[in-house]
Formats: C-alpha cells, structure tokens, sequence
C-alpha cells in the first residue's frame, strides 16, 4: 500500500481580488521528500509554499493536509505551524536579540523547553550550521549568510517534520550563497521533509528527489530532476530552462 503523504494538496486555489495567483494545484509530498519548486518570477511559487502552514488564505474549498491535520484557521493551525518550519528571503531574525536567543526563543515560548535546554540545543545547532562562535552576537553583526544559517537553526530549533524555503539564498550576495546551499544539502537527507523554492537550478538538480515547474498560478510539470532538466515535457518547461541555464 502507498503511505500516506506527509502534505497533501489538493485543488489548491487563490486569488487576489479577480486575479487568480494559484489556479488548483494537486500535490502529495512523502515524509523526507525534498521538493525543489521553480518556475519564472510570478508563477505563484511562494504563494503555493505559504499556503501550506497557512501564512496565506487560500479558498476554502481547497484542500491542504499536514500530517492528516487540515490547515485552516483555527485551533489546529498552531499544531500545522509546530511540524512546519520556515526560512524567508530576508532571514526574518529579531534585530534586538542575540543569535543565541533568537535560536532559543520558539522551543521555549511553544514548546515549554527549559531555558537550559534550549539553549544546549541552540548551541548545537548553530555549531550544526557553521556558527557555533556568534552565539552571542547580534544579526546585524552577521554577513547574510551567516544570519541565513541562524534563520535555518531557528527553523530546526522546534525539530519541524517539514521546511519550507522561500528562495533562501536570493537576498545573498553572490559569494554567500554556497555556504547556505551547503549548509540544506547537508539537511537533505536527514528524514526532514523540505520544500524549496529556488532559481539555483544546480541545487535543484543535485539535490532534489522531485522538480516541481510551475507557471501562470498552474503546476506544469513535476518529476525528477532527470526529467525535469534533461527531457521536459512541455514546451513552457523546455523554454523557461533554456532562459535561466543561459545566464
Ligand atoms: N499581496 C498580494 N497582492 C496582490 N498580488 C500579489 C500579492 N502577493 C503576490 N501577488 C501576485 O501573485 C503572483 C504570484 O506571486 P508569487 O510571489 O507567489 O510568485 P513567485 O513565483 O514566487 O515569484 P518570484 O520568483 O518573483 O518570487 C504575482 O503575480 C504577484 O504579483
């Protein structure tokens, strides 16, 4: 018997007024899948992502499970949001806290996680991700891909069964942008499920067990990188590869 998906989505639609951003979008994902989504600007790949731990409304009569948990404002939200980490373009740490705390703060304010095992555990993490000597600094102190790395210990803080990236490395300077990528390819593998959208197709091919191409609001095309970057399907898939693998 097939095991049941870890997300399931199903006739996933949202709009913004009368413009229609996600126009029904079918998708399981299986416990530690990793899940690369691309596509060209204003396809509706973060909106899809945000849907599923509910940063974004959707239309109620579509469909988005988490572990069997419908996600839907609402009491059970909180229990969807727990299992699903993320980590935004722009890091989103807190300015006014150390590193340290900044790690610390979620398994203790949702968890109920003593402040001494909070912090063993933050300490682990950020030695996890490279960071281990800036504990006590503050984000503004860090390169961006240092405070990136912060942001995805954050993530790992509350022992998420999913991640979602919303393209992690976009707001880096180019020479940061290997230290994170190294930094979810080791992640990749580990049992967390990860659901990445990104413009590095060379991540995505390495990396991925599944290549989701999206474009207008519709998933056009999904299989393995394989298929995805050495025989599209279609020819929107076909043309938007030849127009990024140029560059
Ligand atoms: N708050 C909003 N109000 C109105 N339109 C929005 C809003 N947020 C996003 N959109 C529109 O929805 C569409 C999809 O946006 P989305 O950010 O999901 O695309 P994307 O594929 O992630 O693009 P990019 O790669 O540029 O980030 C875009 O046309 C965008 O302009």
């Amino acid at each position: 018997m097939e095991k049941t998906p870890l997300i399931s989505i199903r006739g996933l639609k949202k709009a913004y007024g009368t413009f229609t951003v996600l126009h029904g979008i079918d998708l399981d994902i299986a416990e530690g899948e990793v899940v690369c989504v691309i596509g060209p600007s204003g396809s509706g790949k973060s909106t899809l992502i945000r849907c599923i731990n509910h940063l974004e409304a959707f239309d109620p009569d579509s469909r988005i499970t988490v572990d069997g948990i419908r996600v839907e404002p609402g009491p059970a939200l909180a229990k969807v949001r727990a299992e699903v980490g993320m980590v935004f373009q722009s890091f989103n740490l807190f300015p006014h806290m150390t590193v340290l705390k900044n790690v610390m703060l979620a398994p203790m304010r949702v968890r109920g996680t003593s402040p001494a095992e909070a912090e063993r555990k933050a300490r682990e993490l950020l030695a996890r991700v490279g960071i281990g000597e800036q504990a006590e600094k503050f984000p503004g102190q860090l390169s961006g891909g240092q405070q990136q790395r912060v942001a995805i210990a954050r993530a790992l803080a509350m022992e998420p069964r999913v991640l979602l990236f919303d393209e992690p490395t976009s707001a880096l300077d180019p020479e940061m942008v290997g230290e994170v990528l190294d930094v979810m390819r080791k992640l990749a593998g580990t049992g967390v499920t990860m659901v990445v959208v990104t413009h590095e197709m060379g991540f995505a091919r390495q990396v991925a067990d599944r290549v989701i191409f999206m474009d207008g609001g519709r998933l056009m095309e999904a299989g393995t990188p394989a298929e995805i970057f050495d025989a599209p399907r279609h020819e929107r898939t076909r043309g938007f590869l030849r127009a990024v693998l140029e560059h």
